[in-house]
């Protein structure tokens, strides 16, 4: 990281409590931890409710570190990009140090806590969660391949199998298929997004797809994702962690996916320019709505199996 156009650290006012709140990215992580909690309460294993708690909190630390760390390191970019100027670091609310300190402190806690409060196995799994995203996907991927979701979208992947992990010690095929879920819908879900913010990643020199393929080619790698994300969403149906509800709503979410992917395949760039990419920003959070309602129906099938309505 070269800090050198963030403003210096004579200038700063010192953060707010919402400024250090903000280096955990807390909306993305809102989500992350929502299907960390699905993989905890999804698995046989049976915590006792404030074990659940407190794995549930570690891990939600955990993927608050890494996000100050990804801002850290970050931060000469992000001071480049409309999107991300205002964040604590390049408006110079926040000092570099802080944030790297904050992140590295709350990542030994969170790792250590969850060893303690579930197991080792799901502490060693958070702890190569945060290094992949801090380390992996924002300090190498990111800056040198337009692959740098692909791949680097495993990160985001692991949360709901270090739920399961803690509930039950070990990986199962029910893990794997919803890191699979998460894995295949990262790259339609941020692809739409660079879509729309393709002049942020060229001003900062981010080798994101839309700026080193370009537009149309992007257009084709989201609907070849989003088919591809489909047959997996809905086959997961027929699985030990469907159910007839999550059938149901696996259909229904993954025609929408299909017809929005579809709509971003067909634009042309003057159409989508016109009207400020709505299609693309529309299809962006149908990702968010999307991945929310299938963890949803996987906690739903499970909450439903005690009375006999959960699973097949
Ligand atoms: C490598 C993988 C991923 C990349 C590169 C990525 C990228 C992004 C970016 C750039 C934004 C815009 C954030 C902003 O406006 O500040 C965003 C928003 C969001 N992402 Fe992702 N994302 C990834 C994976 C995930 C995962 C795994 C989840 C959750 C399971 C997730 C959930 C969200 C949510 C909830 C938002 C909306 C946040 C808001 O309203 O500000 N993302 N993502
Ligand atoms: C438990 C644990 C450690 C979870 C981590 C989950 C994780 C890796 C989520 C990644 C999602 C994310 C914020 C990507 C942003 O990409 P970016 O950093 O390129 O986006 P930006 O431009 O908004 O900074």
């Amino acid at each position: 990281m070269t800090d050198a156009t963030i403003m210096p650290h004579s200038q700063r006012g010192e953060g707010s409590f919402g400024d250090y709140v903000a280096l955990l990215k807390p909306r993305v992580m809102s989500l992350v931890v929502f299907t960390a909690m699905v993989g905890l309460f999804a698995a046989p294993g049976a915590l006792h409710p404030f074990e659940a708690f407190c794995a549930v909190l570690f891990i939600a630390t955990g993927a608050g570190a890494s996000g100050a760390l990804n801002m850290w390191w970050d931060a000469d970019i992000d001071v480049v990009m409309k999107r991300t100027a205002g964040r604590p670091i390049p408006s110079g609310r926040v000092a570099p140090d802080e944030a790297l300190a904050l992140g590295l402190g709350l990542s030994g806690l969170s790792v250590v806590m969850l060893g303690l409060a579930a197991n080792w196995a799901a502490a060693g799994l958070l702890a190569f969660t945060i290094f992949f995203y801090a380390v992996v996907y924002s300090m190498w991927l990111k800056r040198s391949t337009p692959q740098n979701i692909v791949i680097g979208g495993a990160a985001g992947a692991f949360p709901p199998m270090i739920g399961w992990v803690a509930a039950t010690g070990s990986v199962s095929l029910e893990a794997v298929l919803m890191f699979a879920l998460i894995f295949m819908w990262t790259p339609p879900h941020f692809w739409a997004l660079a879509l729309f913010m393709k002049s942020d990643y060229e001003d900062a020199g981010v080798p994101m797809l839309t700026v080193t393929h370009g537009r149309k080619s992007t257009r084709r790698h989201i609907w070849v994702y989003t088919l591809l994300v489909a047959a997996l969403a809905v086959g997961m149906g027929a699985t030990s962690i469907g159910g007839p509800l999550y059938l149901l709503v696996a259909v229904v979410l993954n025609l929408l996916f299909i017809k929005g992917a579809w709509d971003i395949l067909r634009r042309d760039e003057d159409s989508a320019q016109a009207d400020g990419y709505a299609t693309e920003k529309r299809f962006f959070f149908l990702s968010l709505v999307y991945l929310f309602l299938h963890f949803g129906a996987i906690w739903a099938e499970t909450l439903l199996k005690p009375v006999g309505l959960g699973g097949w």
